[in-house]
């Protein structure tokens, strides 16, 4: 269609080398053909042109000095992109390959996931190009103090409310929350993750994996099928791999693999979840010291990963959890998963497969679930968070979980039914961007022209 087409040209014009930018936007924009061409409003209103510019871009300088005096400078994000369905949501990541490109990806990605939710939220992401890695608790909290001298002007609890991503846990946010106190003397639910001792929620910190299962739980017992005996691949060893691979165990499947940035393991007998807790979450270590207490699994260092992909989908399985980061399962990772059997594949990551990868699942009519969709329970618990701060209550862990499911279910329910309305059942990609579009695109015009 030439007006998309023409978006795009246009966008690549005034935000130029912003790749991952871009492939989230056609993404998007090729699954609205159908509703822009029945809804003159939409093009009348310019929705497009405006959805795709983001409200506000925050870029800043961040300086800090290391454990060894010398000054250090990394560059901070946050992108406020869309605040038509409620405060800029989103979290923030802290890693070296973090650029204006991946944050507005991001934060795109996020505005519909916010509106598939059904929560008042609106899509907003942040970050910064510093890398955590090896660095001591002294250092990351003056990284994080030096962030928020920053941030805290722009962000607040009914205006932008972040959380975490890659590289930013219950420890990051409790030194940037410790920094945005001091400097506006407010206590108020302005990040969401945060530590149980002071105002997060139970069950956040496992929402975003618990939730990834819950959706290929759905996705399954809708055709009558379930997870029970099924093997599955995880990627990713952090927040999302570790809550999704407990769940799959709790709903009786088998995960078989889990990766980092140094390679995959996998684990014929099951990934032993206390040893992949203690490495990751406690001793914060490489993947293969996972060897020592289980000498029969397998690790595959990524100096041996295929030239076309990523090692975690060339073994053999039933379900694939990509739950590591952008663009990890190429075309050629879809078709080995598509060639040994897979039937489904369930997105923890944000825009983990490639668009190619993508049309290789869709071609296949396997369960696909978008992370869009798929891994949306992490941001919705957490405006289950900003709603007990802001009615001063604290629910019980089963109560949120209840409410995690009820929103799982609904987000599929959407999804599903919005692609059998524009006639491709089985397309969750479709149905994911049309439900979510429709709603933040409703609300745009409602509002006027701002
Ligand atoms: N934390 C949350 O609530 C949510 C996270 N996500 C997405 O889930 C993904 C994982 O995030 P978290 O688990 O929170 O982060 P994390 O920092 O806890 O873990 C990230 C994991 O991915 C691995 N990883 C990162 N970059 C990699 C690379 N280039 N190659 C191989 N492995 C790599 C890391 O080694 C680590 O094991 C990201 O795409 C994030 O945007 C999506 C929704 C919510
Ligand atoms: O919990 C949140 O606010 C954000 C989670 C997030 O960053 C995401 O959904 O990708």
């Amino acid at each position: 269609m030439t007006y998309i087409h023409n978006t795009i040209t246009k966008l690549k014009k005034t935000s130029p080398a912003q790749a991952e930018f871009y492939q989230a936007v056609e993404e998007v924009l090729d699954s609205l053909q159908p509703i822009l061409e029945t809804n003159e409003q939409y093009q009348l209103n310019s929705i497009i042109e405006r959805i795709v510019e983001p409200e506000r871009q925050i870029m800043f300088r961040v300086p800090w000095v290391d454990d060894q005096g010398k000054v250090q400078v990394n560059k901070g994000y946050r992108i406020e992109f869309n605040s038509a369905l409620g405060p800029y949501k989103g979290g923030l990541r802290f890693h070296p390959s973090v650029n204006a490109s991946i944050i507005k990806f991001l934060g795109f990605e996020q505005i519909f996931k916010n509106a598939l939710t059904g929560l008042p939220i609106g899509g907003g992401k942040g970050g910064a190009n510093f890398d955590p890695k090896g660095k001591s608790d002294g250092e990351i909290m003056r990284f994080c103090q030096s962030f928020i001298n920053e941030l805290y002007r722009h962000i607040g609890p009914t205006t932008d409310v972040p959380a975490g991503d890659i590289g930013v846990g219950a420890r990051e946010i409790g030194y940037m929350f410790g920094q945005y106190k001091r400097l506006t003397g407010n206590y108020d639910g302005v990040f969401t993750g945060k530590s149980l001792l002071w105002g997060g929620s139970l069950v956040r910190k496992e929402a975003t994996g618990y939730g990834c299962v819950y959706f290929a739980q759905y996705m399954l017992e809708d055709k009558g099928d379930s997870l029970v005996g099924k093997r599955c691949l995880v990627s990713g060893a952090g927040n999302v791999a570790i809550y999704t691979i407990e769940k799959l165990y709790q709903l009786g499947a088998i995960p078989v693999s889990c990766s980092d940035s140094s390679g995959t393991i996998y684990h014929e007998a099951g990934v032993n979840l206390d040893t992949l807790k203690d490495l990751k979450e406690v001793r914060k270590v490489r993947l293969n010291e996972y060897l020592t207490a289980h000498p029969d699994a397998k690790f595959i260092p990524i100096a041996e990963y295929p030239e076309d992909g990523n090692a975690v989908w060339r073994q053999p399985a039933d379900l694939a959890f990509p739950c590591a980061t952008q663009n990890e399962l190429s075309e050629a990772d879809a078709k080995v998963l598509v060639a040994n059997g897979c039937i489904g594949v369930s997105e923890g990551a944000n825009m983990p497969s490639t668009q190619d990868a993508v049309e290789v699942f869709l071609a296949a009519k396997i369960h696909y679930g978008p992370g869009k969709a798929a891994n949306a329970g992490g941001v919705a618990t957490s405006q289950l968070e900003m709603a007990q701060n802001a009615s001063m209550q604290r629910w019980s862990f089963e109560e949120v979980d209840e409410k995690l499911k009820v929103i799982m279910k609904n987000i599929y329910l959407n999804a599903s039914e919005t692609a059998a309305e524009f006639g491709e059942p089985h397309n969750l990609v479709l149905g994911a961007n049309i439900a979510g579009f429709r709603k933040v695109a409703d609300a745009m015009i409602e509002q006027g022209v701002v």
